[in-house]
């Protein structure tokens, strides 16, 4: 398979989170003359996913006719499947990229592998060990790791829980730590360093877990009241897009003064709000991996995570959505120097920001051997694309 053709890997993405964590990919493609690395946008996430993708000073070279996006999330997965498939024969990349656990990501996995088509998983191996939570991105992780020929695990125990798949996974496994760092990295070197009020402590909240809709949001939204009322603590509040979350938020949090509720913010504002607050507060997947690395304390408004590297470096505390837990839980770090320390010394357990040359050199390593028996290169078959039409 080896030989001087250029390797085409098309990356199928639609998610803001996916625009971020795709995009040290491509960055690291570009100079390398012997891959041809392209982006097909689903369309999941319209704004967002461009401006994020622009932060890089990047766009998707391919995009879904617009499609239908407002049903089940069956009736999207199937529509996205059917879209990408169609755009997959026409491009016939080498290998497909998906990252992460979105609908997109599941879709393309599912397309590719109903072409043949070898697929790389950007973000293996992450398991709550619970396919109901979060749902249905645990169900999608385990899917997408059971098709992928190449599973680039972000840490040790990521690979961990796929060795514990073995037979089921049957793709090679490299640990390569997390784009998203890499991202995060690239991003905080372009910004100024930030500044913070001596007397004004930042929280910075974000909330848009599907499990936590309802009740969930509502007693974090009152444990962020209270800890409003301090009177020494500004939280600053992007809201999700999606209105069944930005509904609760408006009623319970417009008004106070000490609570600011944007829009999602930029990529770039993100980062320079998080590097600048004295906590996190998240029910966010990417925030757990990319405060560790800047050394702010977060706590975790989930009952589990799959990102235990967190919590063992001591950067995260999971402590539900328990209002009064919050609450207890926050007003420590606040008051409390020496428990706000314990938690914020920088921590790297999502790798030192070249989890995109890993993952391309694996990819280059692939392309450039042999095939192991008992990995038949599943592609390059015009009969299986052919079939399968
Ligand atoms: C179940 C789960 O955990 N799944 C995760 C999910 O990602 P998530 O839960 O982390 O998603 P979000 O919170 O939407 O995005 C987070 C990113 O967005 C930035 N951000 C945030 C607020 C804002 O106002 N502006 C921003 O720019 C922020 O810094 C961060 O980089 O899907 C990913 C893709 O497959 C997976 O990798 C990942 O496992």
């Amino acid at each position: 398979m080896g030989g001087s053709r250029a390797i085409r890997l098309l990356s199928v993405v639609g998610t803001r989170p996916e625009a971020i964590k795709i995009a040290p990919v491509a960055l690291a493609a570009a100079p390398r003359s012997h891959i041809n690395h392209r982006i097909l946008a689903t369309g999941q996430h319209g704004e967002l996913f461009d401006e994020a993708l622009a932060d890089f000073g990047l766009h998707p070279e391919l995009r879904l006719p617009p499609l239908l996006h407002d049903s089940s999330l069956d009736v999207m997965t199937a529509r996205f499947a059917d879209a990408i498939a169609a755009t997959l024969r026409s491009e016939r990349p080498d290998m497909v990229l998906v990252q992460g656990d979105t609908t997109s990501a599941y879709a393309g996995a599912i397309a590719a592998h109903r072409l043949g088509l070898p697929i790389g998983h950007v973000e293996a191996g992450l398991r709550s060990h619970d396919l109901h939570c979060p749902w249905p991105e645990e169900r999608n992780r385990v899917m997408i790791d059971r098709l992928a020929t190449l599973l680039f695990a972000p840490t040790s125990e990521a690979r961990a829980n796929l060795v514990a798949e073995a037979g089921v996974v049957t793709g090679i496994v490299t640990v390569t730590g997390n784009t998203g760092i890499d991202a995060l990295l690239a991003m905080r070197a372009r910004l100024p360093a930030p500044t913070s009020s001596a007397d004004q402590a930042l929280i910075l909240l974000t909330c848009h877990r599907r499990e936590n809709i309802g009740t969930g949001i509502e007693a974090i939204c009152d444990a962020a009241r209270r800890l409003a009322d301090r009177g020494d603590v500004m939280i600053l509040c992007p809201v999700h897009p999606n209105p069944a979350v930005g509904d609760i938020v408006r009623a319970r949090l417009a008004e106070h003064p000490a609570i600011t509720l944007t829009g999602a913010l930029r990529y770039r504002d993100v980062v320079a709000a998080m590097a600048a607050a004295r906590l996190i507060l998240i029910d966010s997947g990417g925030i757990q991996e990319e405060a560790p690395a800047l050394g702010i304390p977060v706590l975790v408004l989930r009952d589990v995570t799959e990102r235990p590297e967190g919590l063992a470096t001591g950067n995260l505390a999971l402590v539900g959505t328990d209002a009064d837990r919050i609450v207890v839980t926050a007003s420590r770090l606040l008051d409390d120097p020496a428990a706000h320390a314990a938690m914020a010394c920088p921590a790297f357990p999502f790798g030192q920001g070249d989890a995109a040359t890993k993952i391309l050199d694996a990819i280059e390593q692939y392309f450039s051997s042999d095939p192991p028996d008992d990995h038949p290169l599943p592609f390059g078959h015009a009969s299986i694309m052919d079939v399968a039409r």
